[in-house]
């Protein structure tokens, strides 16, 4: 009894026919595993007397399945070579598939390979789950999750009683099953050592998947650090603590010129020479902001802004530093921009169709496709400046500052220290580090002088001086700085009357006057009041919200009619003020300023009396209106004092 059970229990054969044909389960013959898989097996219902690979991919399908895996058989393929080469000769085969059992590639003898695919169909595409084929290394080790080996009738189907077969699940980086390593032979070879090589396979694989994926963030992470420090226009530019560049942007790379080189790995101190601030700053200083450095690069000396901030690992500890380059010039771009000492007008927006101003228009184009100096002369408020900046934005020099001075505006002793800057100390008061003059901010630009003929006697032989020699010295410093600058000059005086009277030096009229342009009054291009008038209605009412479609007849009639002496600033604020004040859709005289209305029709009353009293209450409300309220320049163009003009406007009841 004893003996009958021993045969009893050491034969699989019989405890497998047991099963498939009685149901009984043998825990002490079959393995846990294995048991469980053929009762899985019998509740799928699958045949024990089939197991021929039957779900099998058409082409295209097959294609696309080795698409969705290519990454996996890539990796996978150099594994199973090396796995056949030493079982290479013995009848065995190795495959992987995919993570649903379906076979994607295989290796292995001929023989056995043909065998594999006569007797049971176990060739690519094949589905080897254990729905499909019943109890089996591949489809077993992807339910369990675990490596296993099933050797003869263990298994569930007869026609695998032949084969035996070791297989593992492989996982990707999250753990998650992609796939299958599997090796099949004749069961009569069974061998424990087969399974410890899928096992080692299936670790070797996942730590190249791994390092695949590290890879793939590495390259992410690399390029996204590359499109972010190029969408940047400073140089960026990161050491580490030996010196060696570990990264450097574009900008970097052409400020330093390094253009053509491929720096990276590179020692910083050999690209530029051992003394260079970069390195001193680099070695002393690992935190700054907006240090100014000049570096000597192939032959040039390039000013820099540099701020520098530590790399600092996990542990605090810093493995090197990044610096963010900025050269001078384009700071100083940067802060004309931010001070607006750029220029928005164009020829296009400047109004005007009557010939005399289509003259000039062109001229603007003339002017700006040349190199010389230009005076622009006319009343207040014609367009000077605006001219100005067209010209700069049409000529070579648009990219550079356009930078405004008013002469008139600026206190006689300033005047030196703002156009020529100064130096640290140069007076009581003066900014620590100096402070560059407008020709320094304006350099590769235009510099606007307006007023020019309010600039005073005794500063004119300095300026006449920079435009003959291209350099100025700042107040209270001894070197000279060249300055590549064009001058445009604007006035509303005569200009040769003050050279007779001794107010304007002649030479610095004649260095200045190479080219001038003379815009027109309002009163001598009607044509354009109306154009002006309709511009200036679409521009107002836009910006103050109103709904205004235009102007009636007499609006345009008494508009036509008077003589504009403040020229287009003034007829800009008539226009403001009527669109302010208007109700209606239609602009009416009623809106007009009073000066407006009432000026030209003084001059018009001929022969009538107007009390004196009258005339001069026209005359100062046109005047303040003229400088837009402004108390100081009315008294002046008065000729009057400032109390003076306050205890008038107070007797003829007008309001500032
Ligand atoms: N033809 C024009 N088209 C559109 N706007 C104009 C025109 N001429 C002048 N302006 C506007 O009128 C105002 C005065 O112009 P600008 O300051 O250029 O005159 P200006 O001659 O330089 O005056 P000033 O001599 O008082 O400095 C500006 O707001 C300008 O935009």
């Amino acid at each position: 009894m004893y003996t009958q059970s021993v045969k009893y229990v050491k034969d699989p054969l019989w405890t497998w026919k047991n099963f498939v044909e009685r149901g009984i389960t043998d825990a002490v013959v079959t393995r846990p595993e294995i048991m469980e898989s053929w009762q899985r097996c019998r509740v799928l219902d699958v045949d024990p007397y089939d197991g021929i690979g039957k779900d099998r991919l058409g082409h295209s399908e097959l294609q696309q399945l080795f698409i969705s895996n290519s990454q996996l058989v890539e990796v996978a393929k150099p594994f199973m070579h090396t796995v056949y080469q030493s079982v290479q000769g013995s009848g065995f085969m190795v495959v992987i598939t995919d993570k649903e059992g379906r076979i994607l590639h295989t290796c292995g003898d001929t023989g056995i390979l043909d065998k594999a695919a006569s007797t049971i169909q176990f060739i690519k595409g094949t589905n080897w789950s254990e729905q499909a084929v019943g109890t089996n290394a591949i489809g077993t080790a992807l339910v369990i999750n675990k490596a296993i080996q099933i050797s003869g009738p263990e298994h569930f189907c007869q026609s695998h009683h032949y084969w035996t077969c070791s297989g593992a699940p492989i996982h990707n980086y999250l753990g998650e099953i992609i796939g299958c390593f599997d090796i099949s032979g004749p069961a009569e070879y069974v061998y424990l050592h087969t399974y410890g090589m899928v096992v080692a396979a299936v670790e070797a694989i996942e730590n190249q998947l791994r390092k695949e994926v590290i890879q793939e963030e590495k390259n992410r992470a690399y390029e996204l650090l590359s499109a972010v420090t190029e969408s940047v226009t400073e140089g960026l530019l990161a050491v580490d603590n030996e010196g060696r560049i570990i990264h450097i942007n574009l900008a970097a790379q052409k400020m330093l010129r390094f253009s053509h080189k491929n720096v990276t790995g590179e020692f910083l101190n050999s690209l530029l020479g051992s003394q260079n601030n970069l390195t001193d700053m680099f070695v002393h200083h690992p935190w700054k902001t907006d240090a100014e450095m000049v570096l000597e690069l192939s032959g040039e000396s390039i000013q820099f802004t540099c701020s520098s901030r530590p790399i600092t690992q996990g542990d605090g500890s810093i493995s090197g530093v990044v610096f963010t380059l900025l050269e001078i010039n384009k700071v100083r771009r940067l802060v004309n921009r931010m001070v607006g000492a750029t220029a928005r007008f164009y020829c296009k927006d400047i109004i005007g169709e009557s010939e005399v101003m289509k003259k000039a228009l062109k001229l603007i184009f003339v002017a700006a496709n040349s190199r010389s100096n230009v005076l622009l002369t006319g009343e207040s408020g014609t367009g000077k400046e605006l001219f100005a900046q067209a010209i700069h934005n049409h000529s070579g020099r648009s990219d550079g500052p356009f930078v405004a001075v008013n002469c008139a505006a600026l206190p006689r002793e300033l005047i030196q220290s703002e156009l020529f800057g100064y130096n640290e100390g140069a007076f009581t008061g003066a900014k620590r580090g100096g402070n560059p003059g407008k020709f320094e901010l304006a350099n590769e630009g235009t510099l606007f002088l307006d007023e020019i003929g309010d600039m005073p006697i005794e500063l004119q032989v300095n300026l006449l001086r920079v435009l003959q020699e291209r350099k100025i010295t700042r107040v209270g410093g001894n070197k000279e700085i060249p300055v590549d600058v064009r001058i445009i000059a604007a006035t509303n005086k005569n200009l040769l009357k003050d050279i007779e009277e001794g107010r304007f030096r002649q030479d610095l009229f004649y260095r200045l006057n190479v080219f001038s342009i003379h815009i027109p009054p309002l009163r001598e291009r009607e044509e354009d009041i109306e154009l002006l008038t309709m511009y200036l209605i679409r521009v107002f009412s836009e910006s103050l919200g109103k709904q205004i479609k235009g102007a009636d007849t007499e609006f345009l009639q008494a508009i036509r009619n008077y003589s504009w002496p403040g020229n287009v600033r003034e007829l800009q604020n008539a226009v403001e003020f009527a669109i302010n004040i208007a109700e209606e859709d239609y602009l009416t005289v009623k809106e007009l300023p009073r000066t407006v209305v009432s000026y030209p029709r003084l001059i018009r009353t001929e022969g009538k009396v107007i009390s004196l009293l009258e005339v001069e209450r026209i005359t100062v409300e046109s005047t303040l209106n003229q400088f837009n309220g402004n108390i100081t320049q009315t008294a002046k163009a008065l000729g009057i004092g400032r109390n003076t003009l306050y205890d008038k406007l107070k007797k003829l009841g007008v309001r500032a």
